[in-house]
């Protein structure tokens, strides 16, 4: 304690000197007291959970790339749905099946974090980051464009097949030099240009400015948690992320990709000029619905931001995800060798050399589709979910939800419950299948989220993934080059930033 007083101002030590006792004792005993009496009113009825520090919150305690796990074992602790403070952020975090479908169908819980930057990003436009009826209207139609031009459509397996014939390309050329392949850049290439066609119904070089451009600002969006973690993490300070440099350079590049974007609205709306002509892309379906919207004299809800954002939004959400998804499966199968040959075995007998796999194979593909639901269960990408937000002051299971408490569906914790799974901890295809080897699959595998605001790409993401994952396994072996076969464990339980990825690795790829 001596050594306390030698470390306070002269001024301050030598007026408490022997004092220290009986005056700072007591004030720091006070101190602590007060903050404990205010914690535990600020914190009455609220789901339970660790207390924190005064402003840090739980934050010391929670490890950045492994939030995850963190939270899970703070579910552990203190129940299913636990609460604490990140920074002065109350989080709310949800770790069961039932109580997550609960609160994600409520539309009291489908709000998300209002965050000063997205808002300047976005203008109230777009479907990830809004609510209420902008929301509801450009989910809507984004889910009708989606099925009209995306998964249900001829042409979008024609894109996968085209995607698939430069991609052997570029595998035949590096497995001609021995050189290990980089999986990651390859996936979001193709996924890249599906989502390009799709929205703005032309075809992009790989090496095409505006393709790089659209790259490089999605890897910014996401990788630069930092940034929106000091608004995230302290709202009080939320001015203070206009002051990092990144933060006004993202905004200046984000505008650059809506020009991008404007400019080739602007080319389909020339070509959309001829009523007759039927909608070729999203773009195209926003312009029609626009133009209904002005005759009938609503100017807002198509304006041309909306269509930008929409745009914009669906290669944020649908690019890097299917990319890392794809990435995981080849990952899964280079460290699973035996179950590799089972997949290939099961490709040989049903859809042979001749062809390629189909949709249609699916069905007959039993142990396929249970490699590929295990591995997004076991990788679980969007471990913490996508952040929602509660609307309004709400009480849930007697437990007091307060309005503006960030709510984490904890995507990762009801992936690895051992109520749900027979061995949550392995990489065991047969979670998904029934006793005669039949695929069947679970309600508690939930990737894409569920509920009220769950991914409107599923069914596209996951036919992209089929056709992917089954045509390279029908033509591919996947191999970890031999100095990262050993480190099998570290690669795949990997990390967290705003996804799950893998630990650092090298794989190549030989003809079967
Ligand atoms: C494997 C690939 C994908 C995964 C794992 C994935 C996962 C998710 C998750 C977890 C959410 C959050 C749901 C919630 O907040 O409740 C989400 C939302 C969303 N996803 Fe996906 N996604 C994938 C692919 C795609 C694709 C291909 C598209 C579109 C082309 C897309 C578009 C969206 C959009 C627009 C939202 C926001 C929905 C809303 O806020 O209402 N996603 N996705």
């Amino acid at each position: 304690m001596e050594g306390v007083i030698e470390m306070l101002p002269k001024s301050l030590a030598s007026l408490l000197g022997d004092n220290f006792y009986t005056v700072a004792a007591p004030a720091a005993a006070g101190l602590a007291a007060a903050y404990m009496l205010y914690s535990w009113r600020q914190g009455r009825d609220l789901p339970p959970g660790p207390v924190g520090l005064p402003v840090l919150g739980r934050l010391p305690w929670i490890s950045r790339n492994q939030m995850h796990r963190s939270m899970m074992k703070i579910c552990q602790q203190y129940g299913d749905i636990s609460s604490f403070y990140l920074g002065s952020r109350l989080v709310i975090v949800v770790n069961s099946y039932p109580l997550m479908k609960e609160m994600l169908d409520s539309q009291m819980f489908s709000g998300r974090p209002q965050l000063r930057l997205f808002k300047k990003l976005t203008r109230g436009c777009g479907i990830i980051f809004t609510e209420g009826d902008v929301w509801n209207q450009q989910r809507r139609l984004s889910l009708r464009t989606l099925r009209d031009f995306g998964f249900a459509r001829k042409r979008t397996v024609e894109m996968v097949d085209e995607q698939l014939d430069s991609m052997f390309n570029g595998f035949d050329e590096i497995a001609a030099l021995y050189e290990p392949v980089q999986l990651l850049e390859t996936f979001l290439l193709a996924s890249n240009a599906i989502v390009a066609e799709m929205t703005l119904g032309q075809k992009f070089e790989a090496d095409d400015p505006a393709m790089k451009l659209v790259n490089a600002i999605v890897k910014k969006l996401i990788e630069d948690g930092i940034i929106q973690g000091v608004e995230f993490l302290f709202p009080a300070m939320e001015r203070l992320a206009d002051l990092v440099p990144a933060s006004s350079s993202l905004v200046s590049d984000t505008e650059r990709l809506h020009d991008m974007i404007r400019g080739q609205i602007r080319k389909r709306e020339a070509v959309m000029k001829d009523e007759s002509v039927e909608p070729q892309c999203l773009c195209d379906a926003y312009i029609k619905e626009k133009r209904q919207a002005e005759t009938a004299g609503d100017f807002e809800t198509f304006k041309e931001h909306q269509i930008i954002r929409v745009t914009m939004e669906f290669f944020l959400a649908g690019t890097d995800t299917t990319a890392r998804s794809m990435e995981w499966l080849l990952l899964y199968m280079a460290f699973y060798p035996e179950v590799q040959d089972r997949v290939q075995n099961e490709l040989d007998s049903v859809v042979g050399q001749s062809r390629r796999p189909r949709m249609q194979d699916r069905t007959e593909l039993h142990y396929t589709s249970a490699v590929i639901d295990e591995t997004y269960r076991k990788a679980s990408l969007v471990g913490t979910g996508v952040f929602h937000r509660s609307v309004e002051d709400a009480t849930f299971h007697g437990y007091r939800i307060p309005s503006d408490a960030i709510i984490i569906p904890l995507v990762y914790g009801v992936h690895h419950r051992a109520e749900y799974w027979e061995r949550p901890n392995e990489f065991y295809p047969e979670h998904f299948l029934d006793d005669e080897g039949r695929y069947r699959s679970s309600p508690y595998l939930i990737p894409f989220l569920i509920g009220r605001r769950s991914c409107v790409g599923e069914s596209l993401a996951r036919m992209e993934i089929f056709l992917f994952f089954t045509a390279i396994m029908q033509r591919y072996r996947v191999r970890p080059e031999p100095e990262f076969a050993a480190r099998k464990e570290e690669i795949l339980a990997g990390s967290i930033g705003a996804f799950v990825f893998p630990g650092d690795y090298q794989v190549t790829m030989d003809r079967r």
